[in-house]
């Protein structure tokens, strides 16, 4: 799908992510499950699924249909950057059709020796095509991503980096500060755990929201209900 239409078909609307890396309870070693998640989602009426890892890629796009925002979570040695951080893998999701592909563009030490504004230059070089997304997670490099050409910037890092403030819930004055600042959609992402948090991130000018754990991690969810029943 074209980016035109992509962003056309997300405006204004909630992205599920569906998500499961080694270790989580949904994480099935001998093939994805995670195209049911997506299949709910759909059925929801979501216009777009963002989630991690290749066989994810390819086998949500199979069952949905919908566009795909794709990243790989990998850590190597020496990198604090977990999301696509190098070449490889943005090779990886290029070939396996991700129709948005997400990045790690914070300032993160990256064992490679490059700067991120050198990373950013060289995959843009090579894929010009190629529909980014800047994770993020302070306003700097919400700004640095957009001038680099990132063709949306979403504030999914903010909280996990070790320089970003730390909240409970969405960061609702990151998205209001920088989509009053740059021209190409602000997604708000992170920490999204209810409805009107949503309904909140639009209002504070996200183009489109991306909910996760709180739709797709069983763990998560019910942990909350837990704590808060346990802690009355
Ligand atoms: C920080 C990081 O690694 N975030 C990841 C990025 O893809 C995912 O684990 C999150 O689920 C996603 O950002 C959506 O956020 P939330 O699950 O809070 O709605």
């Amino acid at each position: 799908m074209k980016k035109e239409e992509i962003f056309e078909n997300i405006k204004g609307k909630v992205i599920v992510s569906c998500q499961a890396v080694p270790g989580e309870p949904l994480y099935v070693e001998e093939k994805s499950i995670m195209y049911l998640m997506a299949r709910a989602a759909k059925q929801a009426g979501t216009p777009a699924i963002r989630t991690s890892s290749i066989r994810d890629v390819i086998a949500i796009k199979e069952e949905t249909g919908l566009p795909v925002i794709g990243l790989v979570k990998v850590q190597y040695e020496g990198f604090e950057s977990y999301i696509t951080p190098t070449m490889k893998e943005v090779d990886d999701l290029m070939e396996a059709g991700s129709d948005i592909i997400a990045l790690d563009c914070t300032n993160q030490k990256r064992g490679d020796g490059k700067t991120i504004n050198e990373f950013l230059t060289e995959v843009r070089e090579k894929y010009p095509e190629a529909v980014l997304m800047a994770d993020i997670s302070t306003y700097e490099e919400g700004v640095n991503a957009w001038k680099l050409g990132m063709d949306l910037v979403g504030t999914t890092m903010s909280g996990y980096t070790s320089y970003s403030s730390k909240l409970d819930g969405p960061d609702y004055e990151l998205v209001r500060k920088l989509s009053d600042t740059i021209d190409v959609p602000v997604i708000g992402e992170g920490r999204v755990h209810s409805p009107e948090q949503a309904v909140k991130m639009l209002e504070a000018g996200a183009f489109a929201v991306v909910v996760g754990g709180a739709i797709t991690r069983p763990l998560e969810i019910a942990r909350r209900f837990i704590r808060a029943v346990e802690s009355r």
